[in-house]
């Protein structure tokens, strides 16, 4: 049977009577058995998926399936769908099952999605390589010995090995882009309140984005259009109208396009990440459009703004994982917790991975009244500069280029152990070129660009202003 790699050859099949849903499912659920070691999936819905095809099996002959009928989706964990457990990849939230379903996940099963599984992630959504997961990494399908990115790996590999034909993640500083681009797919994070974020379960709430991953810029943009739209649930949805985003068209006129000198001529870009940048580059200009390179002068402020922020964030939203409202609670009988205060403690260090306790740590530190003004309210006050700084970068540019990252996919534990344990902040590097769309809202995306000489694939990101996805996925889908 064909492996689809686009939605429309999916309902190109089923209209034309040589497919069903059921066939679809049967399929992935064989492919996501014979691909268990890249651990890609926590937990697949096997049953429910097939009762789900049968159904939009039936709704297509009868004419009334909805838009996105035989669209097979995996879930990232850290997505609320009622009645299914939902983990964040952390052993603190054991046993636990979503009370409600998050409204983006909630939009595509109102048009008949068939959601096969919750993907594996890394904790909380921290990290970038998906080795801080209570599940296990995640490996690379181009590479098993190589990390998929994160924290969306899991969504990023199921992806790229044909275990689902989309999957929904999100991106806090990268996760859905950077990961992306490590599996060569497509990974697209939308302005910041574009799709609700009512149910996924919270990181840093004010860069949080949900986006979807897809193997063509198209299903990304299909998708985005059906989640996208003002919540109830919400106050930081934005009201502003959803466009047709899988119909999107280029203005007629030559566009301006800004790069980022250091994604071409900083050392700590691998040449091959080098090489496939110059030649989009290159490719544009012979398209005839304007491509001139630019600084961020903030550069080095970009990840000491995004970790002070985001820690500070994540330790007042993990705050409520406490060992006694729901979840992981230590019940060690060895050192049995004597009162309320040493239940919470014992909880939460036994419950929390290393990263997730390091960033929780950071972040009380951060906030705590002694520092808030030199880091904190510092770190807010940097962050107003870099969106000025991308606001005057917008006056006079369409769209900013850069890779998505500044290597291909590491290897599995090269910035976890031995000596690199003396720098964690290698690992954070990874985010260099995608943190900035965060750290403004602004929407981008990562699409694919070849692979370098071990077959490992390049991603080039392509970053636009508030709202301009239109413009986002139709330059994308054009590259
Ligand atoms: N969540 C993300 O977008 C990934 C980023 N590497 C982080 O650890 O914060």
């Amino acid at each position: 049977m064909t492996l689809y790699r686009n939605f429309s050859n999916v309902q190109a099949d089923l209209s034309n009577g040589s497919l069903t849903c059921q066939q679809l499912v049967e399929q992935y659920l064989v492919r996501i058995d014979e691909n268990r070691h890249l651990n890609a999936f926590t937990e697949v819905y096997a049953t429910e998926a097939r009762q789900q095809a049968e159904a939009i099996d039936q709704k297509l002959a009868a004419g009334t399936a909805g838009r996105l009928a035989g669209m097979v989706v995996g879930i990232k964990d850290v997505l609320s769908y009622t009645g299914h457990g939902v983990r964040a990849g952390s052993k603190i939230l054991d046993n636990f099952t979503a009370q409600f379903t998050a409204t983006a996940v909630q939009r595509l099963l109102d048009e008949d999605v068939i959601i096969i599984g919750r993907q594996n992630c890394d904790e909380f959504a921290m990290g970038s390589s998906n080795e801080n997961s209570s599940f296990g990494p995640v490996l690379n399908a181009a590479d098993t010995s190589r990390v998929p990115g994160g924290s969306s790996g899991g969504s990023a590999v199921a992806v790229q090995a044909g275990l689902c034909l989309a999957s929904i993640g999100s991106d806090t500083g990268g996760s859905v882009r950077q990961p992306a681009a490590f599996c060569g797919v497509v990974g697209l994070k939308p302005t910041y309140g574009r799709i609700s974020r009512w149910g996924l379960i919270a990181y840093a709430s004010s860069f949080d984005c949900i986006g979807p991953i897809a193997n063509t810029v198209d299903d990304a943009a299909l998708l985005l259009e059906i989640m996208a739209g003002p919540d109830a649930f919400d106050s930081t949805v934005s009201s502003q109208p959803v466009s047709a985003y899988s119909q999107a068209t280029l203005p007629d006129r030559p566009l301006r396009i800004a790069y980022l000198r250091d994604g071409i001529e900083s050392s700590g870009v691998d040449p091959s990440i080098r090489e496939a940048t110059q030649a989009k580059i290159d490719a544009l200009r012979k398209a005839g459009h304007t491509v001139e390179p630019v600084d961020i002068s903030l550069i080095k402020y970009l990840l000491p703004t995004y970790y002070i922020l985001t820690t500070a964030e994540a330790s007042s939203n993990l705050s409520r994982f406490d060992g006694v409202r729901y979840g992981y609670r230590s019940l060690s009988n060895d050192t049995p917790a004597l009162d309320l205060l040493s239940l919470y403690k014992k909880s939460r260090t036994e419950g929390f991975g290393a990263e997730v306790r390091k960033r929780i740590l950071l972040g009380t530190f951060a906030l705590s009244a002694s520092y808030y003004d030199a880091y904190y309210t510092k770190a807010q006050q940097v962050r107003r500069l870099i969106r000025q700084e991308a606001e005057q970068l917008f006056e006079q540019y369409d769209f900013l280029l850069s890779p998505t990252t500044p290597t291909p996919a590491f290897r599995l534990g090269e910035k976890t152990g031995g000596s690199a344990n003396d720098d964690p902040l290698q690992m954070y590097l990874a985010d260099i070129f995608t943190v900035q769309a965060n750290v403004v809202g602004y929407p981008a995306i990562s699409i694919p660009a070849g692979t370098d000489a071990n077959g490992l694939p390049i991603g080039i990101q392509l970053m636009a202003p508030p709202f301009a996805e239109e413009a986002l996925v139709a330059l994308a889908r054009k590259m």
